[in-house]
């Protein structure tokens, strides 16, 4: 991770979720003509996704530009109650003007968990409009990611073979949760203009603090981005004590 991430430090989780929504309708609002955003699951971002679909910020947002992806996902049926399409469209996807075309989820009705991300790697080089990636022509406006008690990211998970995946955009990763995972590779995450982790609770405390202190065994602190590094954290995540 690059040093000196901008943190924002909230006074609780709900604080923290409103900060960050609104964050959001901002850089939604200076967007050109698509606003790029990849979602993460998990449970922090949940509130921010209600927050953004709700009546008094959903109107800020001109959703017709409006394009979302999910940086990882579990390879369920997307109407389990553990899938991440399923948690952003109970929260947000349903209650927005978006058109259907614009939600770019990972396919999970596909055959296996290897082919669900080949399928999405396509999907977003075809978005992109190229396969390889440019550093002066980012891939997403703000890519949302959490923090797991692991230090892991997305589905990048500590000693996993997908941590060292530079050329494949999209890699299953099998064998370390017990549903398979799809998700994005450290090259794609990156090509974000903003990078925003979402970290509330004490339970995140020690293993934020390694993180920001470049603890390089963490696949969290090996994030890198030409974009910015954003966190927004609760005070419960980030004081000593
Ligand atoms: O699909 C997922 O579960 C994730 O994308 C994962 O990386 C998550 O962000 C972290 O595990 C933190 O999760 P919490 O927000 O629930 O702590």
């Amino acid at each position: 991770m690059i040093p000196g991430p901008f943190v924002d430090v909230a006074e609780n989780a709900e604080e923290m979720a409103e900060r960050a929504a609104i964050w959001l309708t901002t850089q939604a609002a200076l967007a050109g003509e698509r606003w790029s955003l990849n979602l993460s699951g998990g449970s922090t971002p949940k509130r921010v996704y209600e927050l953004l679909g709700g009546a008094e910020l959903r109107g800020r947002i001109d959703w017709r530009k409006a394009h979302l992806f999910w940086g990882d996902e579990r390879f369920v049926p997307h109407s389990n109650p553990d899938s991440n399409y399923k948690m952003a469209f109970d929260a947000m996807i349903a209650h927005v003007p978006i058109p259907a075309a614009q939600v770019h989820a990972i396919r999970t009705d596909a055959d296996s968990p290897q082919e669900a991300a080949d399928l999405y790697a396509a999907a977003l080089q075809d978005y992109y409009g190229s396969r390889s990636i440019d550093p002066e022509r980012p891939l997403f406006d703000v890519t949302l990611l959490g923090l797991g008690d692991d230090g892991h990211t997305a589905s990048l998970f500590p000693g996993s073979s997908a941590l060292e995946e530079r050329r494949a955009w999209v890699v299953s990763v099998v064998g370390v949760k017990p549903e398979p995972r799809i998700t994005q590779t450290y090259p794609v995450l990156g090509s974000s203009r903003n990078i925003l982790f979402l970290v509330a609770g004490a339970g995140k405390r020690e293993i934020l603090s390694c993180v920001l202190g470049g603890d390089l065994s963490l696949p969290a602190a090996r994030i890198e981005t030409a974009g910015a590094i954003r966190i927004f954290a609760d005070k419960a995540a980030i004081s000593a004590g």
